[in-house]
């Protein structure tokens, strides 16, 4: 069963037409991959589908129901959990309180009462989820450390966990590797590995192709707005538009 359906999804920036009627489908559990050259409407692509920016036509549904018009933090509150190019953490916090925020703040979305402001402090529960969280993510033993002084590749971990702690149905990851060393890249494409074993659906966009063609089930190439070619990684890889206007000769680091 598909978890998330966008049909005809038109977005135009002005005179700029970044997407031209873009179809998709994302099956439960899958691993679903968006790639295409730089400017080619990933991002964006993204964006509607996390309600972060409204398109001018097409719908998106999520688990069967109609969601074009509801803003990212209600489809965010149904299930969607996003990660950014650029880790977005509370820097002056430690790691270990921004996945405590996290747990709280999905508890309270859930109805449930995280006590008195003036002298809240996470229960025994909230503090062994973000402790197993961190574990999840190979930060299990920098839970002191404040946030903003992470490297680039243990921010991105932290934000993974911040994200967790959401229990996302669906896990939206905008260029997950980016900017991280072989060694970091490596590490994550392990723990999107740990992820998907779980069966969590994800959908990611990615320029490492190294990375895409281990993890995803399924791929949508875009250029110009408009999908040149969709289908399993083998497929993809072979298709020779794709080869013209992406992949080029050798597949490697796009
Ligand atoms: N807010 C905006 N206003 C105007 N133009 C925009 C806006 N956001 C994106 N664009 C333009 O839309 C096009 C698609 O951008 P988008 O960021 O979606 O591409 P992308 O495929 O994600 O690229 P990259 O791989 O470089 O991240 C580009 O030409 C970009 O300049």
């Amino acid at each position: 069963m598909s978890v998330l359906v966008a049909k005809g999804i038109r977005k135009t920036y002005g005179s700029l037409e970044v997407l031209k009627g873009v179809d998709l489908s994302v099956g439960a559990g899958e691993t679903f991959a968006i790639i295409g050259p730089n400017g080619a409407g990933k991002t964006t692509l993204f964006k509607v589908l996390t309600g972060e920016v409204s398109a001018q036509g097409g719908s998106v549904s999520f688990d069967g129901k109609d969601v074009t018009r509801l803003p990212a933090f209600v489809r965010a509150r149904m299930g969607f959990g996003r990660t950014f190019q650029v880790a977005r953490v509370f820097g002056e916090l430690s790691i270990f309180t921004n996945v405590v925020l996290a747990i709280e703040a999905r508890k309270v979305n859930g109805g449930e009462s995280c006590g008195r402001w003036w002298d809240w402090r996470p229960s025994a529960d909230t503090s062994d989820e973000a402790r197993s969280l961190l574990e999840s993510v190979g930060l299990g033993r920098q839970g002191d450390e404040e946030a903003g002084l992470l490297s680039h590749g243990d921010k991105k971990r932290l934000e993974f966990a911040v994200t967790l702690a959401g229990k996302p149905r669906i896990l939206m990851l905008d260029e997950p590797t980016a900017g991280m060393s072989a060694a970091d890249r490596k590490s994550t494409t392990n723990l999107l590995r740990d992820l998907k074993a779980k069966g969590i659906t994800i959908i990611m966009t990615e320029h490492d192709m190294d990375v895409i063609f281990d993890l995803a089930d399924r791929l949508m190439v875009l250029n110009y707005g408009a999908v040149v070619s969709q289908g399993d990684p083998v497929t993809v890889r072979e298709d020779e538009m794709v080869k013209q206007v992406y992949l080029g000769k050798g597949v490697g680091h796009a």
